[in-house]
């Protein structure tokens, strides 16, 4: 294979493995970089990801490696590991990264600490001239590993650049669509994951199915405000990065997210109910509530997660203080 025409895939988590699948059936060279060597190989030997993807077959056209040295010279670069680990692993494969083409940003959260959004993280490590973009949009790593159709949304500051590795990473089944809103993007999928643990608490607590859809909707409603606020286009909330994700991750238990929450709900501590699976939204809770803050837009849902998450309210509390909120025109 030459390292030219070959697609990068950092993270061989559950999304990582599904994106290599994605992209080598789109026809291309697949490098699936780990951080485990041994990983590395037990998954280049056994064709399979057991601990994240179990009954997935790796594309024949993957290969898996924890050598940084065969990541450079690459076409195209999609780091796919949990929103927390980004800046470690910008900053330990700067050097390969360099020249292996735009890095796609595939990790849905803000970061704890600097509050930073996820392209403002890798414009601090990578060189200048390295262009970044953001995929994100409806998309359960399972469904799309297998094949089944799938549609998300690939946004660049550059549309040109939007639009040719939309055309790049599209397959049979998986279509990108593209955008020149990277903070709206990453804002529906970083928003999201928060809005739809509220979601899982919901269910988990059993206050029926009315409420779920209210609550999606008034979600949706706070993550419409917290777009205007921080510079990302409605249009781009309202599509599948954002409205379309926010659908499915908090209508179904198959979303880590949900199902942290429905735990939460059920009456675990959070420290239970993560049940070491990633849920994103957790970490991203007290970032995304304390930008909204501090610029004067209120998200009371997501306030509600940050404290539930961290321990500060319990859920009978919270719910009894969204529904004693006053009442308010829809649209204000
Ligand atoms: N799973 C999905 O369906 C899905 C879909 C769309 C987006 N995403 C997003 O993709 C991101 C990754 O999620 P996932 O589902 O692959 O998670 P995962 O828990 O399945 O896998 C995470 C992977 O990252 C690796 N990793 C963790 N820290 C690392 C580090 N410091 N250096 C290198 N590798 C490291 C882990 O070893 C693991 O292989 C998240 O932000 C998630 O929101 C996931
Ligand atoms: O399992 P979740 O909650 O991380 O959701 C996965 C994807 O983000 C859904 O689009």
């Amino acid at each position: 294979m030459s390292a030219e025409t070959a697609i990068n895939v950092v993270g061989g988590g559950a999304w990582g493995t599904a994106l290599a699948n994605a992209a080598a059936g789109a026809g291309h060279p697949v490098t699936l970089w780990l951080r485990d060597a041994q990983a590395a190989a037990a998954l280049q030997a056994g064709r399979e990801n057991p601990r994240y993807l179990p009954g997935v077959p790796l594309h024949p056209g993957i290969r898996a490696t924890a050598d940084a040295d065969t990541l450079a010279g690459a076409r195209a670069t999609l780091l796919v590991v949990p929103a927390q680990t980004v800046r470690g692993v910008l900053e330990a494969l700067r050097d390969p990264l360099a020249t292996a083409g735009p890095v796609i940003l595939c990790a849905k959260g803000i970061e704890r600490g600097s509050d930073s959004f996820m392209s403002a993280v890798a414009a601090e490590i990578l060189p200048p001239r390295t262009p970044v973009a953001v995929l994100s949009g409806p998309s359960f790593a399972a469904d799309v590993a297998r094949g089944l159709p799938t549609a998300v949304t690939l946004a660049a500051a550059d549309p040109g650049l939007a639009a040719s590795l939309s055309g790049l990473l599209s397959g049979p089944s998986f279509r990108l669509y593209h955008t020149d809103d990277v903070r709206g993007v990453e804002i529906g999928g970083a928003g999201k994951n928060v809005l739809a643990i509220a979601c899982g608490i919901v269910a988990g607590r059993g206050l029926g199915e009315s409420a779920r859809a209210a609550l999606i909707a008034r979600a949706f409603a706070e993550l419409m405000r917290f777009a205007r606020a921080f510079g990302g286009r409605a249009e781009t909330l309202m599509g599948l990065s954002g409205l379309g994700d926010l659908v499915l991750t908090a209508s179904s238990p198959q979303s880590r997210n949900f199902a942290f929450g429905q735990r939460l709900g059920a009456g675990a501590s959070p420290e239970a109910a993560a049940g070491g699976k990633l849920a994103e939204g957790a970490f991203t809770a007290a970032a995304l509530a304390g930008l909204a803050a501090a610029k004067g837009v209120e998200m009371p849902v997501a306030e509600a997660v940050a404290a539930i998450v961290a321990g500060t309210a319990g859920v009978d509390d919270v719910v009894a203080g969204l529904l004693a909120r006053p009442l308010r025109g829809e649209t204000d």
